[in-house]
């Protein structure tokens, strides 16, 4: 049976990321990149698609675990009928190439414990040839190469396409195990210490969330978040995935099943206001830089997502041989929505780097001159129907969100203007903001109802309306804002939380098969609006209802199924957290001071 989703915690080294189970099993590992082929793929499949678990022998499942304080350092803990044990996980910051570190420490009596190995290279598919020298044991197939470091405490043999360990392990022993990724044309680089790597790498991350600007009542829960979206950062480029994982399903079983290791320009845009409302400027200037080189070119050209580094070819495909997270099929990697236009981005993007000048990130002529660039086309562009955020794959329609983020675009572009930052055809640019407001009133809103809808002329609704009072389109006390957000409380209710549209059972809603969750993005926007219109008590019920939903390690998915009571969809989310950190500041009033 497999794990829930939200029994898995994340570690991560800023180049990629694994998922541990409650069972001390890696289930999940892409080396040496996020987007990379998994060499532990069992979350989609089973043990045969590579993991690596080490737990005490007969035992199932811990018996706690945590986070190391403000760190991405993960200690596992087991209480034993002979004595108690835990294991410390974490993967290095590295410059070159990727790490992971697993000491066992006992603590009270002796633990017999047990360590096993199986790799499979692409996601589970290719069977390594396995090399020992020592006590290091390399799998090597085709260009990838993995180095497992073990303690000759461990007593390792490799047999059967897996590499096992059996030792007991006594109060205050602690044994290491490491796993180092290379190419495999080229020596392993040689190894490093493991309790040199721990104290560095606990170091770092205390460090790194001692920085934390925010003050309120949640700063445990935004702390955990904001590391979570900084675990979610490819370091070298800058650029921001929109979740660790690929194809865990939006409803258990269902086809729902998307990769998420890319750059979305909506995600990543929000990720990177929710660090620097926080104070994180570095990671701003970081993506701005990463933004310039991946747009770079003909603004016609603009991709809704990238690869890490900026690539713009991601395509679509399906992994036969693996089941499926639960029998969840198909598993894809690539995503075909990157060929899709959605018309918000232009509207994110501008909005963020608008935020990220106002809270002290210098002024460039290169920033403006793509801002300028990105305005023009949308200006031509702007009246065409979209896929919109939610990435619909029927036909294009035009959304109500994608407009007003549209009219977003210009209204930053106006301000920019006018507080003397850079100069821009401000009559030309107030017009148009002027006319897409006009047209969203009329054609995007139901005046039988008292909601702005989906999309022009229909009736259904939409949660990402919700962000219309947030982006300042209408004030939170307008009627027509307070009947969108009465009405889609009340209708895109689902166990407590809310959908992001109407069930799509119909495959004509957003042309995919299937149901799905209540989506956790939305349901923190609905907190946050319910506060706006001065709902203050609904909105923080519903806040800390969605937070209940966090895992023991504070970690969210996509979505939430309140039918089964679990965690799905793509995990950890980069999404979810951003509007935890967003929700959390405002409830508490913690807004984005520009620097002096
Ligand atoms: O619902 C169908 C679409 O679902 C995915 O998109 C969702 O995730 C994105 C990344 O977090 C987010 O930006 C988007 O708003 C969501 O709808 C999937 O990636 C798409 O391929 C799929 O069509």
């Amino acid at each position: 049976m497999a794990w829930r989703i939200e029994d898995y915690a994340l570690v991560g080294d800023l180049h990629t990321a694994a998922l541990v189970s409650r069972d001390g099993s890696i289930d999940w590992l892409c080396l040496p990149r996020f987007d990379s082929g998994a060499c532990f793929a069992a979350l989609l499949g089973d043990e045969e698609n590579g993991h690596w678990r080490i737990a005490p022998c007969g035992e199932h499942g811990c018996t706690r675990r945590a986070y190391r304080g403000d760190t991405l350092v993960l200690e596992t803990f087991w209480n034993t009928s002979t004595g108690s044990v835990k294991v410390i996980d974490f993967m290095p910051h590295r410059d070159e190439l990727p790490d992971l570190v697993r000491i066992v420490e006992g603590l009270r009596g002796e633990v017999r414990m047990e360590s096993e190995v199986r790799l499979r290279f692409d996601y589970g598919r290719i069977m390594p040839w396995v090399r020992r020298s020592g006590h290091s044991w390399t799998a090597i197939a085709g260009p990838d190469s993995v180095r497992l470091g073990t303690d000759p405490r461990s007593h390792t043999h490799s047999a059967g396409f897996r590499t096992r360990s059996e030792f007991t392990v006594r109060a205050g022993e602690r044994v290491p195990f490491t796993l180092i990724w290379h190419p495999s044309h080229e020596p392993g680089p040689p190894p490093e210490d493991p309790e040199t790597a721990l104290a560095s790498t606990i170091r770092v991350w205390d460090e790194w969330a001692a920085g934390c600007a925010y003050r309120g009542p949640w700063r445990e829960a935004v702390v955990r978040s904001l590391i979570t979206l900084k675990a979610l950062t490819y370091r070298p480029t800058g650029g921001v995935v929109a979740a660790a994982t690929t194809s865990l399903p939006e409803v258990i079983g269902g086809q729902r099943n998307w990769d998420y290791r890319y750059c979305w320009l909506r995600d990543a845009t929000l990720t990177l206001a929710a660090l620097v409302r926080n104070g994180y400027l570095e990671e701003a200037g970081a993506w701005r830089e990463w933004l310039l080189r991946a747009v770079a070119g003909d603004p016609a050209d603009l991709r809704i997502m990238y690869g890490l580094a900026g690539e713009r070819r991601l395509p679509e495909m399906t992994l036969d041989w693996l089941p499926g997270y639960a029998g969840s099929f198909p598993v894809r990697i690539g995503n075909a929505a990157a060929e899709q236009l959605q018309l918000d981005v232009y509207g994110q993007v501008v909005d963020t780097l608008f935020l990220a000048r106002q809270a002290g990130l210098g002024a460039e002529v290169d920033v403006w001159r793509l801002q300028r660039a990105l305005l023009d086309h949308l200006e031509s562009n702007w009246r065409q129907p979209d896929e919109g955020l939610w990435e619909v794959r029927c036909e294009r329609r035009h959304f109500v969100h994608s407009k007003v983020m549209a009219w977003v675009a210009m209204d930053r572009a106006v301000r920019t203007v006018e507080a003397g930052d850079y100069p821009g055809p401000v009559k030309r640019w107030r017009a148009l903001r002027d006319e897409i407001h006009r047209e969203v009133c009329t054609r995007g809103y139901d005046t039988e109802r008292g909601t702005f809808t989906r999309s022009y002329g229909s009736r259904e609704l939409d949660a990402a309306t919700l962000v219309i009072p947030r982006v300042g389109f209408l004030p939170p006390d307008d009627p027509r804002v307070v009947g969108t957000v009465t009405t889609i409380a009340r209708e895109l209710e689902h166990g407590g939380l809310v959908r992001r549209y109407a069930d799509p059972v119909d495959i004509a809603v957003d042309g995919v098969p299937g149901t799905e969750g209540a989506f956790i993005a939305c349901s923190f926007w609905l907190a946050n609006a319910l506060h706006t219109i001065g709902e203050h008590t609904a909105g923080r019920d519903l806040f800390e209802r969605v937070l209940d939903l966090r895992n023991d390690v504070g970690l969210l998915a996509e979505e939430w199924d309140p039918v089964t009571g679990q965690q799905v969809g793509n995990f950890p989310q980069a999404y979810s957290h951003i509007d935890l950190i967003n929700t959390a500041c405002v409830l508490s009033g913690h807004e984005v001071t520009p620097a002096q």
